[in-house]
């Protein structure tokens, strides 16, 4: 990817592997499963890129081990400038809170607050200030304006996964994790909201890294990177719903 040339390594990934069961340190389980087997990847400032592969390949477990939810039986991951695989898991904790955000396919909004209390709840809770600016930006990119006084139950699923993307930016992260963002929204909404996320990464500046099964919806990011069986089993860039579905199909064999 040129861009890599041109642009600061977001994360880096660097023989990652992930063992669960026997294998692993302090695991009770009988069988060992081998979820990554070295896997290689950087992703530049300001990309999207998209993980995409059979169910069992290793997306989630790429995913979480990428945002220090969980840590990589061994390989080095590096986020900007801070090698997360070596901290500890408190500085991993503080890290995420600081450094990273989430989009989830459930939303996760808390109930109770209405939308701007969850998008700040982040940053109270990391005794951060917000940044009224940046937040108007973003309020405004993503239309939301008038559903910030409204409770999670009054709003669409769409509306809800913007709160929800709002809450990600808000501390304006080095990178943003998004977990089947558009799963439980109607193809409109979905396309909302992928729109959005590229174009955080054209007028932010925002690292986009998303899971997803859906073709189409991988089509937005500027590269897909395709998991088999624990491997980076091929990439695509400037993607389009047909070239990835034909490079799924020909991973399955
Ligand atoms: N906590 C765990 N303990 C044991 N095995 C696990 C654990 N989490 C995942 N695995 C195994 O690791 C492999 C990779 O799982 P992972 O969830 O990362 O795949 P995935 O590509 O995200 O799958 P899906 O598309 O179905 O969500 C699978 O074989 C899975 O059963």
């Amino acid at each position: 990817m040129t861009a890599n040339l041109l642009t600061p390594t977001t994360i880096r990934a660097a023989g990652v592997t992930k063992v669960y069961g026997p294998g692993a340190a302090g695991s009770g389980a009988t069988a060992t499963v081998h979820a990554l087997r070295g896997v290689d990847l950087g992703i530049a400032q300001g990309r999207f890129m998209a993980i995409m592969g059979p169910s069992g390949s290793g997306k989630s477990t790429l995913m979480h081990c990428l945002a220090g939810l969980d840590r990589p039986t061994s390989g080095t991951i590096t986020i900007e400038d801070t090698e997360i695989t070596a901290l500890s898991e408190r500085q991993r904790t503080d890290l995420r809170r600081d450094r990273i955000g989430f989009v989830f396919q459930q939303y996760h909004l808390l109930p109770e607050l209405n939308g701007s209390e969850n998008i700040l709840l982040p940053l109270e809770i990391a005794g951060r200030r917000p940044d009224r600016d940046w937040l108007d930006t973003v309020v405004g990119a993503l239309q939301i304006g008038d559903q910030l006084d409204r409770k999670p139950s009054e709003l669409s699923g769409g509306q809800q996964q913007r709160i929800g993307i709002a809450r990600a930016l808000a501390a304006r992260p080095a990178v943003v994790f998004a977990d089947e963002p558009t799963g439980n929204l109607d193809a409109a909404s979905g396309r909302d909201v992928l729109e959005f996320l590229r174009y955080s990464t054209r007028e932010f500046g925002q690292t986009v890294v998303m899971v997803t099964h859906d073709p189409t919806a991988a089509a937005y990011a500027d590269r897909v990177v395709l998991l088999l069986d624990g491997r980076v089993g091929g990439s695509l860039d400037a993607p389009t719903p047909e070239t990835v579905l034909n490079a799924l199909q020909k991973l399955r064999g």
